[in-house]
């Protein structure tokens, strides 16, 4: 059923969540979480493809989800079915050692996910914001909705490339407008970015939320707490969905 949406940037009334029970998915360690996140969306994906006949995948990048990925890539699944794309992307060659896609090479590409099909939100030679429309067609030609998104968060609270700050920060939360993606500069990004919009990521039929470490922790709290925005912590965005974030896995 689909839940009243949050007035856009408006605080929240008052969110009967505590830190405990938000966090649903609570493990010992990065391996064991690694392994439970892996189960989860590989099912899901099989699922997906058992009713729609493929299934979609967002990504995030970062230092977070290297174990997961690595895990997901093994998973025996039927990967010729699957599309894969990131959840954001940083403006730099796919070979440089802050691409997210060289991850994705590095990691769930190694296995047997390899027999997917990748489609980047990079492309050489255009500054992001003159890239929007190539990249918007291309994730238009997918079969959307995404059926999993898997998304990281920063210690300032962005998830994807939706930064606080960032120069189209307004643009990309803005869930009355129907772009799928956009450019993204940041004061807390070290390059340009290319990043799924707000409601693309909300409109997926399984979201999760990685986060590592009890600085993010606190973070997720303080970004979820009454009277916060999501200008000044964008994962508050996710809440717009049904009124929880996603499931959230967390370890220490
Ligand atoms: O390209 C990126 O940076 C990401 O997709 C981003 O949204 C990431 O999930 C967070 O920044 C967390 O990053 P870490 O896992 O490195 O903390």
């Amino acid at each position: 059923m689909k839940m009243p949406t949050e007035t856009r940037l408006a605080p929240l009334p008052q969110l009967a969540l505590a830190d405990t029970a938000l966090i649903e998915h609570d493990y010992a360690d990065s391996h064991s979480l690694a392994d439970e996140l892996a189960a989860a969306v590989a099912n899901d994906l099989s699922d997906a493809i058992a009713t729609r006949g493929r299934a979609l995948l967002g990504l995030a990048g970062g230092t977070t989800p290297r174990q997961f990925l690595l895990r997901l890539g093994n998973k025996r699944l039927d990967w010729a079915k699957v599309d894969v794309t990131l959840v954001d992307e940083r403006w730099v060659a796919e070979d440089d050692p802050r691409s997210n896609t060289r991850l994705l090479q590095e990691t769930l590409f190694q296995g047997m996910a390899r027999a997917a099909r990748f489609t980047s939100l990079y492309t050489p030679l255009l500054q992001p914001e003159n890239a929007e429309d190539i990249i918007a067609a291309r994730i238009r030609s997918l079969a959307l909705p995404y059926d999993v998104i898997v998304l990281g968060m920063g210690a300032d609270g962005h998830v994807a490339s939706l930064f606080p700050g960032g120069d189209n920060l307004a643009r990309a939360l803005d869930l009355g407008s129907d772009r799928l993606v956009t450019a993204m500069r940041a004061p807390g990004a070290s390059e340009p970015r290319m990043s799924l919009t707000l409601s693309t990521l909300l409109a997926a039929d399984s979201l999760y939320l990685h986060i590592e470490g009890r600085t993010k922790r606190e973070v997720l709290a303080q970004a979820l707490a009454p009277g916060a925005h999501a200008a000044q912590w964008p994962v508050r965005g996710l809440m717009q969905r049904r009124g929880e974030p996603g499931r959230i896995y967390w370890c220490p």
